[in-house]
């Protein structure tokens, strides 16, 4: 009995202790983070959810306003939760360059039942880990090898365009968002999806509607959290849609480990890129699965799943949305062939890697695009410590900042005519005075985009073999699309391009 109650009583002690910790806490960082400007609340608990409960149209816009209004920082918080919204690349450096602050933000647990703790959305140890595991599978010399794979799949979407072009005008998103999905299975798993079954038209779907889910998630957030989640109106469909998005990645691995030869696993780590034995990223983890048992089944689910969502849809948008800058821009086309026909010789010839390298004014026309439309418009983590803001604002550990990669490159003060597309602001004399975190599409420090050189040269080939066969011509263009605030930045509708084939 006697035991019974010292039990009792010091399990209320222990709660009661952590329930006093945590509340001096949540005061502490609100009276701190009420300094911060922002949009009236609706009410104590409520914050400001109305501001963000509207369509994902609206939501988009509301931001931008946000950013005029509230520069370089300020408040937005619904429930208990309140998140400071970062602005300015000052800001941005002293976060994304200090590894206290590498811990992803809670916002991205809304992406676990689908991603579990991939690269993207784990932390501490288990990301280093990965991270250092992974790695190798972009190096240079793997990234030679995939620039066949590039111009293989940009031969098969230009020969879907030639089809489509008939037509008044072509959706692009859907066909470059399948040349994606294509490229990253292909490259990094080692299967060749052909769109011709259910299964690989199912992914493609999902992928598309559980965006939509997780950002109604994002603007209730409640529904984060995963118990709430359960009574979410959405629940059951996120769940057939996750079923969907893993029965198609188990199948990818399941035929990879069939056919993965074990007898050539390299001795040492560097073997892995040296030239001696090439692997693909899904060839490295299952090597690192039986090799060295660093990683397990769930492991490689989790990893495959991160990769094929990150590494397509991305890309999709970028590509999407830089097709639709050159359509509008006929002298930025004409200067891209002008530098294929030096670099190639033959327009119709297939660029090496050291060819789509030295294609410098292309490179300029992509990262314009990134800079006006970036893919993943805004990040977010949690500090690790507190943090003094340059504008003199004491941010507590554990603060949720959210970095709004869109709004920092569409400041008129860092990019004078932020809407104007001009390639040459990218010319090393006009970006030497830049700040060096003014430009994040691929975000910056330990945490950047770990696929980066693969994107862009995936972009180049692309857009390499549409100019070598076609003119663009434009349908939609900035004005006529509308941006929305999705889990990365899309158009409400496909994206519209007239294609003329190219008579030469
Ligand atoms: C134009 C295309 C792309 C853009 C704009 C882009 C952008 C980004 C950004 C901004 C981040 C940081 C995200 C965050 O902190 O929340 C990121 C992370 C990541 N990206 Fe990309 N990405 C692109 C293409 C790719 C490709 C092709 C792959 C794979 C082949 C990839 C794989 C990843 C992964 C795994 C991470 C997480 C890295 C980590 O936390 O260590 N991305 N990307």
């Amino acid at each position: 009995m006697l035991l019974a109650a010292t039990f009792f009583i010091s399990v209320l002690l222990i709660g009661g202790f952590y329930l006093l910790k945590r509340i001096k806490t949540l005061a502490y960082n609100y009276v701190y983070m009420s300094k911060l400007p922002g949009p009236p609340p609706d009410g104590i608990f409520i914050g400001n959810m109305s501001y963000l409960q509207t369509s994902p149209e609206n939501l988009f816009v509301r931001l931008r306003e946000a950013m005029k209004n509230f520069y370089p920082i300020y408040k937005l918080y619904a429930c208990h939760k309140i998140g400071a919204n970062i602005l300015s690349p000052e800001d941005c450096e002293l976060i994304m360059s200090n590894p206290a602050h590498n811990t992803k933000a809670q916002l991205y647990d809304l992406l676990h039942n689908w991603l579990n703790d991939g690269l993207l959305t784990s932390n501490g140890l288990k990301w280093q880990t990965r991270r250092k595991i992974l790695t190798p599978a972009f190096h240079f010399n793997i990234l030679q090898d995939f620039v066949q794979i590039f111009n293989e799949e940009s031969q098969e979407l230009v020969n879907i365009f030639k089809k489509e072009c008939k037509k008044s005008y072509v959706n692009v998103t859907p066909h470059v968002t399948q040349f994606t999905l294509k490229t990253i299975a292909e490259t990094a798993m080692g299967s060749k999806l052909n769109f011709k079954t259910q299964e690989d038209n199912d992914y493609k779907q999902a992928v598309y509607d559980v965006g939509k889910i997780l950002l109604y998630r994002l603007v209730h957030p409640w529904f984060v959290l995963k118990f709430f989640n359960f009574f979410s109106p959405w629940y059951l469909q996120e769940r057939k849609l996750t079923n969907i998005l893993h029965d198609f990645t188990k199948q990818v691995i399941k035929e990879r480990e069939e056919n993965f030869d074990h007898d050539a696993l390299p001795q040492e780590q560097h073997d892995v890129y040296l030239g001696k034995r090439r692997m693909a990223m899904l060839d490295l983890l299952l090597s690192a699965k039986h090799k060295d048992g660093i990683i397990d089944n769930e492991g490689i689910q989790e990893e495959v799943d991160t990769f094929m969502f990150e590494g397509h849809d991305t890309t999709a948008a970028a590509l999407s949305f830089a097709l639709m800058l050159l359509a509008c821009h006929k002298e930025s086309q004409n200067l891209i062939l002008q530098e294929m026909a030096e670099v190639l010789g033959d327009l119709h010839k297939k660029p090496s890697q050291n060819d789509l390298q030295s294609m410098r004014y292309l490179e300029r026309c992509l990262k314009e695009s990134l800079r006006l439309y970036p893919s993943v418009f805004f990040i977010a983590r949690a500090l690790g410590e507190d943090m003094k803001t340059f504008s003199g604002y004491l941010l507590p550990k554990d603060t949720i900042v959210i970095m709004h990669i869109y709004d920092i490159h569409h400041n008129p003060d860092i990019y004078p005519d932020p809407e104007k597309f001009d390639p040459d602001r990218f010319l090393p004399e006009n970006s030497q005075n830049r700040h060096p975190y003014a430009y994040l599409p691929f975000s910056a420090g330990a945490r950047n985009c770990i696929g980066q050189k693969f994107a862009i040269l995936e972009l180049k080939a692309a857009v390499c073999a549409i100019l070598a066969n076609f003119v663009l011509e434009p349908v939609d263009t900035p004005e006529t699309i509308t941006l929305i605030a999705d889990i990365i930045l899309r158009t409400k509708e496909p994206i519209k391009i007239k294609l003329i084939p190219r008579s030469n």
